[in-house]
């Protein structure tokens, strides 16, 4: 399911990263500063490895050695940043649609609007702007925004840091949705390995 092996080079920060995992979902955990964070650019095609390869699923996305880099709008990644990032001016309903827009939205496409909404509890913010909302509830509606663009992956940057136990409960068990149902491949930030034992054993842990 994953095979990364890159480089990454930020000014004087470093970062090495070798993973082969078949696992569905892949964790990257580790100190603040680590680098998780340039890990997940790398993969979304913000910033360029100096060196190897990313293969997701059956997505060849980087190859240095084979010229390849698939652009950004090319990738179909779903990114959900630290900070939800919504558009301030549109609704919470018109952010959600937003990322409908230039997706196929077939009937058969694997997320729909309505059972989004509900499984991500959604209802009563829809008519809100993002100023209203509690960081947790904002995290929520950039979950959807990214799938509604019916992604082939999903990349998770630190997704359960602005919410209480009850809502981070849920949330992991929509992630366990994710993965089970609708088998989409998950790279997933955190600073703490427990958070993440949950949802898979392919735990990376950058430690120096
Ligand atoms: N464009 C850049 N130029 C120089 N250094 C950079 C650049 N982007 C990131 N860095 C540095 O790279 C390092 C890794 O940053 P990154 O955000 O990937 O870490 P992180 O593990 O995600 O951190 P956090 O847990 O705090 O979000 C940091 O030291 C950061 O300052």
């Amino acid at each position: 399911m994953f095979d990364l092996d890159i480089r990454l080079q930020l000014g004087r920060f470093e970062r090495e990263l070798i993973v082969q995992s078949d696992a569905p979902v892949l964790a990257l955990t580790g100190y603040s500063g680590s680098g998780k964070t340039s890990v997940l650019n790398a993969v979304a095609g913000l910033i360029r490895p100096t060196r190897g390869h990313i293969r997701i699923g059956s997505r060849l996305l980087f190859d240095a050695s084979q010229g390849i880099d698939v652009p950004v709008h090319q990738r179909r990644i779903g990114f959900v940043f630290q900070d939800a990032r919504l558009f301030p001016h549109y609704s919470v309903r018109d952010n959600l649609l937003y990322g409908q827009r230039g997706a196929v939205v077939a009937k058969a496409a694997r997320f729909q609007l309505d059972p989004l909404v509900e499984l991500l509890g959604l209802e009563a913010l829809l008519p809100r702007r993002p100023v209203n909302l509690s960081g947790g509830e904002a995290q929520r509606v950039a979950i959807g925004r990214a799938l509604l663009a019916q992604p082939d992956i999903l990349l998770l940057d630190e997704p359960l840091s602005a919410l209480d136990r009850t809502r981070r409960e849920r949330l992991l068990t929509f992630f366990e949705t994710l993965r089970d149902q609708f088998r989409l491949p998950i790279i997933y930030v955190s600073h703490a390995a427990d958070e993440v034992r949950r949802l898979t054993t392919a735990i990376h842990e950058f430690d120096s």
